[in-house]
């Protein structure tokens, strides 16, 4: 137990405005004598022994205590700006509809760690959140891989996105193909050069660079580890002060996500275990849930069929997933185990069936009773704030991206299955783009795997995505997708600092170590308009920069395949970009709205064909029934009528999408 004298004499004046500022006022007597330096060191085990126990003061404590903590020491004795909860919000989100999506059960089984829901108490814990203003993020503590203890306090994220990109080494398989490395991250681990191996009509080899910037890059020797104090890290206080974080891994098959991916949760726990430790009222509960197709499973629960649904608020609700609560990193694990053996015994072939479903872990952060003898009486109303969730984390190891691209395949299944993973993964990219420029309108309707992660989309929520790539030439085409795919979610991003996509510039510079020894070879690098390699890609450029940046260039678009970047600079586009320097004429905000209207037809026009094709099995299948002896031709007139009406009006839908679309190209 601290006492005065053993904190030394400090000035209470100090501490007090501090308290007061933080809404803190009537703990003020409790840390009456102790020193700022002492206030600014607390730990959260620390605030139960001065008084502090109300989860929502343990918060505002814990915000102060972090904001105390970024200035410099000469500063410490000045008083704190006011804590950032009052100062520095973030702009609110879709303020209205938050909800816990999983299943919101008041009351934990003890013993048995099962939670059930009830609509009266979702309906409450809405109410809830819609009042629930956004806390700030606040300094993000990095622990070092084993310690448990924090080590450093990083600065605060200042993106509600970061996108970092992890590339794997050859595998066996690759090496004995003599396959090459193409990949090639720069020591400023945040861009790389793909060296694409090409060729010309008449057979001449070449190499085609492209150089993409991201928040970061991790080259093949980065641990998992420091993979975790990269991405998750981070996000850590971000869940301690109420919010939603979400990481992200999506690749192609065989690229790395759940190599990277499967060690992040267990760690997550361990560091959630700690925050919760010494606090008698917060649970942790985990659940784990598969999205395959249009259905999702529920893998801590013997892959139960659950449901999404919407309330009367237009309240999107998972119904019937299991929580299972968890005391240490052993239940953790076990769990997780077992939600890894029933996905893949779940699916045919392990690997490629694995690679068609979304799989999300949560951890979540609630409220738990403080159980009194003989417990809460039946008829007796539990506490308001009892079952809370007051911080959330999800995983979610997306389907392999090459998947989207299956949508043509001759096999009906594999299909559908590209299909319904193409379009997720264009909604998720769409919900990342909105959440990133704080866009009051989230598209999370897009998909089913969006519309189950709306939460992570709302009020104060961050998201990491790891997008994850192969090194090989034969992946070259889908490394480049994903690639792609991860730059275009920082797009928005980028074009309020400064871009990095410059356009091209012959170069007859090579890198000796990608195909110097190949004959007959081009060499692009994508330059600064000074013909300088960009040295700040996409940090932020001062005003004199954005002065000299080119206007975004022309986009051409033959034939493009899935998630291609209009933006990457190619030899084929490059004559476009340098018309749109010359003219200058082109907004940043036309081209974009025609790259995001393109990216909405293809996919509307993917989904049309797949309609018509059910429309015609079910035309197909009202002709055979009206053959049958007995059948009744006014039924055969009715159906026939409602799925022509439905398919004009998919059609007309579709026209007035193309109508819009063709308006954007024609003005830009
Ligand atoms: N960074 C890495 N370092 C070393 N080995 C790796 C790395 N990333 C992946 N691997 C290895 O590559 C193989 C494929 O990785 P992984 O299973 O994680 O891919 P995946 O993208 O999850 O595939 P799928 O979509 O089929 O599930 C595994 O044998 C894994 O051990």
């Amino acid at each position: 137990m601290h006492s005065s004298q053993a904190l030394g004499v400090g000035n209470p004046a100090v501490v007090n405005s501090w308290l007061v500022n933080a809404g803190l006022k009537h703990h003020a007597n409790k840390f009456e004598g102790v020193e700022p330096e002492v206030f600014r060191s607390l730990l959260m085990q620390d605030y139960a022994k001065y008084g502090v126990t109300s989860l929502e003061d343990k918060q505002k404590l814990f915000r102060l205590v972090k904001s105390l903590q970024m200035p410099a020491p000469a500063d410490v004795q000045q008083l704190p700006r006011k804590p950032a909860a009052e100062e520095a919000r973030p702009p609110q989100g879709n303020g209205g509809g938050l909800l816990d999506l999983e299943a919101e059960d008041e009351f934990h089984e003890e013993g048995t760690g099962l939670c059930t829901t009830s609509p009266e108490i979702v309906q409450k814990r809405v109410s809830e959140r819609e009042k629930q203003a956004p806390v700030p993020y606040p300094a993000a503590v990095s622990r070092s891989a084993n310690a448990h203890q924090p080590t450093a306090v990083a600065k605060a994220p200042d993106a509600k996105i970061k996108v970092c990109v992890r590339k794997r080494p050859l595998n066996k398989r690759e090496r004995d193909r003599r396959d090459d490395d193409i990949m090639e991250v720069h020591s400023n681990q945040r861009s790389l050069t793909v060296h694409e191996p090409k060729q010309k009509v008449d057979l001449t080899k070449y190499t085609e660079r492209h150089e993409l910037h991201f928040d970061h890059v991790f080259d093949v020797n980065i641990s998992n580890n420091e993979i975790y104090d990269t991405t998750i890290a981070p996000m850590l206080p971000v869940i301690y002060a109420g919010g939603r974080a979400s990481c992200f891994a999506f690749g192609q098959t065989g690229s790395g996500k759940t190599y990277t991916m499967n060690p992040l949760p267990p760690r997550c726990a361990n560091d959630l275990f700690d925050y919760v430790a010494g606090q008698e009222n917060m649970d942790i509960t985990v659940s784990v849930y598969e999205i395959y197709g249009s259905k999702i499973f529920d893998l801590l629960n013997a892959r139960n069929s659950i449901v999404i649904r919407e309330d009367g608020k237009k309240n999107v609700n998972v119904v019937g997933l299991q929580e299972k609560k968890v005391k240490g990193i052993e239940e953790v694990e076990q769990y997780l185990t077992h939600a890894a053996s029933v996905r893949s015994t779940g699916c045919t072939g392990a690997n490629s069936e694995s690679s068609r479903s979304h799989c999300i872990t949560n951890f979540t952060l609630r409220m738990a009773p403080v159980v009194k003898r003989g417990g809460f009486r039946s008829n007796r109303a539990p506490p308001p704030e009892f079952g809370k969730v007051v911080g959330k984390i999800s995983f979610i190891d997306l389907a392999g991206s090459e998947r989207g691209a299956d949508t043509y395949d001759n096999n009906k299944q594999t299909r559908m299955e590209g299909a319904q993973i193409n379009k997720s993964l264009l909604a998720l990219k769409e919900c990342i783009r909105a959440l990133d420029q704080n866009s009051k309108h989230i598209p999370f309707r897009g998909s089913k795997l969006t519309e189950v992660l709306r939460e992570s989309f709302t009020g104060h929520s961050v998201s990491v995505m790891i997008a994850n790539i192969s090194p090989s030439t034969s992946c070259c085409e889908n490394s480049l997708n994903t690639l792609r795919y991860a730059d275009r979610v920082k797009e928005m991003k980028r074009d309020r600092s400064s871009s990095s996509v410059m356009p091209v510039r012959e170069s007859r510079q090579s890198v000796s170590k990608y195909h110097s020894n190949q004959e007959g070879r081009q060499s692009k690098q994508i330059l600064s308009s000074s013909g300088q390699p960009n040295p700040n890609p996409i940090g932020m450029g001062s005003k004199a920069d954005e002065a000299k940046k080119p206007p975004r260039s022309r986009r051409v678009s033959v034939g493009r395949p899935e998630w291609k970047h209009p933006e990457i600079q190619t030899e084929s586009n490059k004559e476009n970009c340098f018309d749109a320097e010359e003219s200058g004429k082109k907004s940043s905000g036309t081209a974009e709205k025609v790259d995001y209207e393109e990216e909405i037809v293809i996919a509307a026009h993917k989904q049309l064909i797949e309609e018509t094709m059910e429309f015609v099995r079910k035309e197909m299948k009202l002709l055979a029934d009206v053959d049958q002896p007995g059948s009744s031709i006014e039924k055969y007139v009715s159906d026939l009528r409602q799925l022509l009406s439905k398919r004009a009006n998919g059609i007309s839908s579709f026209e007035s999408k193309l109508a819009s679309f063709e308006t954007s190209l024609q003005n830009k």
